[in-house]
Parts: structure tokens; C-alpha cells; sequence
């Protein structure tokens, strides 16, 4: 589903301030896989994930997604086959507009349109069956404006807006980092059920070592821009969040 091949990007190259953040980064993300992805800080996490959305350029190397190359590809482009959410609830819905039109405009991705045309007559009776999975209670306030929601709440609508038009790939920033434990549980959960159900592929960074064992089926850790291990399997079952601790004091 996913080919990385020979990712690198360096910022400030030539500089005193030259940073490797990528460096000769080569994976295969099989279909349905949802893969933890783990680091120290500054490992270059949030920069594959930034090269693969198109909001950073890498320097070379390329990105196949789904058969494609969207190397060249602007981010909008990309946006349309890849759904992506960030630690920060406030990124990724329109604050001053109701659930209702929130929803609207993540079903009509990609396709031209106007507000009052993305949101068509029946769409209504659809949006209140996907809030209702979430267990929530938006369903009751679909005409809410979404600046009025919780954060766990508007972390939860940003993961269906994300998902509500089945995207190719799912990228996830320490989505759930920001909210308090009980929420994050709950976000966390209904991350699970949306991607098992609609078999998509994920990558999800972490720094909850607990979360990255116990949600998908792959596990890869990341130091200074290199992918330094891979656990899946018998040996990602076997692997306790000790084993990890100790596995960092070794990178
Ligand atoms: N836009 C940028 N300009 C310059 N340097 C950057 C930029 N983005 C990231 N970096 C640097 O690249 C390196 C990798 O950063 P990145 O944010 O990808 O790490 P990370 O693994 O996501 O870290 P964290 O867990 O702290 O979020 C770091 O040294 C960081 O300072």
C-alpha cells in the first residue's frame, strides 16, 4: 500500500545548524497494516510523517502510495487519499462552523464544491449514524458549533472527518497526547474500531509505549531519521514496554 524508498531530508544543509531528520528512510506498509511508530525525541517522527503528507519536500528518494507515485505530488493532492490528525484538537476542523458543516466539508474532500452544496438533503441522517458509533452524544448536537466541543470531543469528530471518506492512508501525530488519560483511552479506542473496520492503513506516532504495543500490528522505532527496528509478530507479542525502555537505552 505504502512504499517508502530512500527518504532523506536534511534542513539547513551546509549550515552549523545542518540536521539529518531523514536519512535513507526505505519501509513497505502492506494494506490494513496500523503501525506504531516510536522514538526518542527528534528521532524525525513527525518529519516522515510531514514528507509523507507533502507538507514537507523530502530531498530524495520516493513515496508509492496505493500503486502511485506522490512524490511530486502538492500536499491538497495528496490530502485527498490521506487523512491525517495532530496532538494539537484545535488542527483540522473549522472552529466557527457547526458539527453538522464540519462533516460536510470532510465528505465532499476532494471534489469542488460549495458549503451549502456539501452538505445535501439524507446527508444529515448519515452524519447522526457515524457521530452516534462514537458514543458521544454529537449526534444530539449536530447543529454545535465545533469551537464549543471538548477537546477529547473535537479529537474524536477530527478522527471521523479524517476517516469519513475511507482514505488510503491514515497518518496520526501523537493524536491523542494532549488529552487527559481517560479521554485519550477513549479517543484511542475508537481510533481502533474505526481503522479495524474499515481495514485502513495507519501510522501512528507515539511516545505511549504501553498504546503502541497494545493498538495495531507493527511496531517501528526511529532514531536520528533511521528506521533502527521493526517488531512485528511472535517477537512484537513477547515484547513488554521494559523490553522497549531498554531497547531506547541502547539506540
Ligand atoms: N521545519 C523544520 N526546520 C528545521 N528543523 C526541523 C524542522 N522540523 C524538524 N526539524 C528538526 O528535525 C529533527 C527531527 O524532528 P521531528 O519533529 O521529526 O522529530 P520527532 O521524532 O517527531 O520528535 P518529537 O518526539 O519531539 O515530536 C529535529 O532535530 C528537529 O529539530
Amino acid at each position: 500500500m505504502l512504499d517508502l524508498k530512500d527518504l532523506c531530508l536534511t534542513f539547513y544543509p551546509g549550515t552549523v545548524n545542518e540536521k539529518v531528520a531523514l536519512d535513507h528512510v526505505s519501509f513497505h506498509v502492506e494494506e490494513g497494516d496500523f503501525i506504531s511508530v516510536l522514538g526518542t525525541n527528534g528521532a524525525g517522527k513527525s518529519t516522515l510523517l510531514n514528507v509523507i503528507s507533502g507538507s514537507l519536500p523530502n530531498d530524495s528518494g520516493s513515496i508509492i502510495l496505493d500503486g502511485e507515485d506522490i512524490s511530486s505530488f502538492p500536499e491538497y493532492k495528496r490530502a485527498k487519499k490521506i487523512g491525517r490528525l495532530f496532538q494539537d484538537p484545535l488542527k483540522g476542523t473549522a472552529p466557527n462552523m457547526t458539527i453538522e458543516e464540519n462533516l460536510g466539508l470532510a465528505y465532499s474532500r476532494g471534489k469542488r464544491t460549495t458549503l451549502s452544496r456539501a452538505i445535501k438533503k439524507g446527508d444529515r441522517s448519515f452524519f447522526i449514524e457515524k457521530l452516534k458509533e462514537l458514543n458521544l452524544g454529537l449526534e444530539e448536537r449536530i447543529t454545535t458549533n465545533v469551537g464549543l466541543l471538548s477537546g477529547g470531543q473535537r479529537q474524536a469528530l477530527t478522527l471521523l472527518m479524517a476517516t469519513i471518506v475511507t482514505p488510503k492512508l491514515l497518518l496520526l501525530d501523537e493524536h491523542t497526547a494532549a488529552l487527559d488519560p481517560k479521554t485519550a483511552t477513549q479517543v484511542m479506542e475508537i481510533t481502533d474500531k474505526i481503522v479495524k473496520e474499515h481495514n485502513i492503513t495507519t501510522l501512528m506516532i507515539t511516545h505511549n509505549m504501553r498504546q503502541a504495543l497494545e493498538y495495531g500490528n507493527k511496531t517501528i522505532i526511529l532514531n536520528e531519521g533511521k528506521i533502527v527496528k521493526v517488531l512485528e509478530g511472535e517477537e512484537r507479542k513477547s515484547t513488554t514496554v521494559e523490553d522497549l525502555l531498554q531497547m531506547y537505552d541502547f539506540i
